[in-house]
């Protein structure tokens, strides 16, 4: 069982992350977790915080010599906006005439639509929504990056997965039908981009919509595609609802900040054909596998069960709630009509959301892996793989 925990504020002195479950002998180190962090703060229409505010990695234990020991892998992201915070955000009591109630210190009591604000003060019992955005900030997916790294080079060793994001629109603004799919050593290809689309027609008409919303003072979401290539056919499983793998990268995926909807492979447009039309016909092949595809509409996935193509998943993003032309609200304290509480933020974070989601789906498909082939070090994974690709080809043998 692989599991992972994220805990911290976005203004508080750090987060930490814990994965658990991991095999020994992966090759990861610092620098590989603060590459991915690094890709996390690309991308056009970011808030200012991303320009001024540095991701200080540590390994606080599950790593040795660049090597994972197969104990809990602890991480540490520093805050380095820290030191501005440290009063506000102290866990311990601070003297009231010390908190000025101006600036960073002022009640946050006109809650943001679309936020956690409003239901989280009235879940947790509070007056103001401070305690509520510290948590549900986006920031934390800094945290998942970093574990979500290891579960990247995992595969990566394992397997020789890739696994990629690009973004597919913002807006109304769309990557063409035409365009080609980034493949698996595109990665770089796409963090060029400043939106991180694939396509040079794309990225231009999504720049220029980012351009424009952010001139009206307002904000944007949009959709991004992840996908994983060379997974082995075999990871998730039919026979109950919750080892289903589209369930999981589901429900992982929509467990991200601002994310509404996931589609698995061509989901949504797959509604409006016909059955002959919506399936991906089986032809024999070589290798493992023994059988090829004439498409790959269902994103790689077939009873919730990889069937070898490459997985595909779409997950749509809404616009960042605090608009900058504030959007309409109460004031707790009085009732009375006022202006929703912006300070700065993103304009639009699909761009760089696209790394988060893509470190989501690794850290579900090395569930998947582990579970369907075990092991304490990654040798032994290895082993396992090779003895269920070869029994997999034999049943080929002489058909
Ligand atoms: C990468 C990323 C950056 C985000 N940046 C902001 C931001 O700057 N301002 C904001 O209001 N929301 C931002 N969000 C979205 C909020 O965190 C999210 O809307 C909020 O936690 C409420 O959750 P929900 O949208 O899933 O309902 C961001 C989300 C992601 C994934
Ligand atoms: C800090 C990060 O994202 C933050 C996510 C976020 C939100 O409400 O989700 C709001 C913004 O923070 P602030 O309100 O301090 O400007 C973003 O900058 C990050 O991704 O590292």
């Amino acid at each position: 069982m692989l599991r992972w925990i994220t805990a911290g504020e976005s203004h508080g002195p750090a987060l930490v992350a814990v994965l658990e479950g991991m095999v020994s002998g992966v090759e990861v180190t610092t620098a590989d977790l603060t590459a991915q962090l690094e890709r996390r703060r690309l991308g056009f229409g970011r808030s200012p915080r991303m320009g001024f505010e540095a991701d200080e990695v540590e390994i606080l234990g599950g790593v040795r010599h660049g090597l994972t020991q197969g104990g809990p892998i602890a991480v540490r992201i520093g805050n380095t906006e820290w030191p501005k915070w440290q009063k506000v955000m102290s866990a311990d009591p601070v003297d009231p005439g010390e908190l000025k109630p101006t600036g960073r210190n002022e009640a946050l009591t006109r809650p943001r639509p679309g936020h956690a604000d409003l239901p989280g003060m009235q879940k947790f019992g509070f007056d103001e929504a401070r305690p509520v955005l510290e948590r549900a900030s986006a920031r934390e997916t800094a945290a998942r990056t970093a574990l979500g790294t290891v579960a990247r080079h995992f595969l990566k060793q394992v397997f020789d997965v890739d696994v990629i994001s690009h973004v597919v629109s913002i807006g109304k603004a769309r990557t063409p039908d035409d365009a080609a799919v980034p493949g698996p050593g595109d990665l770089a290809a796409v963090d060029a981009s400043p939106v991180r689309a694939f396509d040079r027609r794309g990225t231009d008409a999504m720049v220029a919509e980012v351009e424009a919303v952010k001139e009206a003072g307002d904000t944007v979401g949009g959709v991004i595609e992840v996908i994983a290539y060379n997974l082995p056919p075999g990871l998730g499983s039919h026979v109950h609802w919750d080892r289903r793998l589209d369930a999981r990268l589901a429900g992982a995926l929509m467990g991200v900040q601002a994310m509404k909807g996931v589609e698995i492979g061509d989901g949504f447009t797959t509604a409006q054909r016909w059955g002959s039309q919506a399936h991906d016909e089986i032809d024999r092949g070589e290798g493992p596998k023994g059988v090829t595809r004439r498409s790959n509409r269902a994103g790689g996935l077939e009873g919730g069960i990889t069937n070898g193509e490459p997985l595909r998943v779409r997950v749509a993003m809404k616009p960042i709630s605090t608009v900058p032309r504030a959007l309409s609200t109460i004031d707790v304290r009085t009732g009375e009509p006022a202006v929703a509480i912006h300070q700065r933020s993103d304009v639009c974070a699909v761009p760089r959301a696209g790394v988060v989601l893509e470190s989501v789906v690794a850290l579900v498909l090395a569930e998947a892996a582990l579970e369907k082939f075990g092991g304490d070090s990654i040798d032994e994974t290895r082993r396992n793989v090779a003895g269920y690709l070869a029994a997999l080809e034999a049943r080929w043998e002489g058909r």
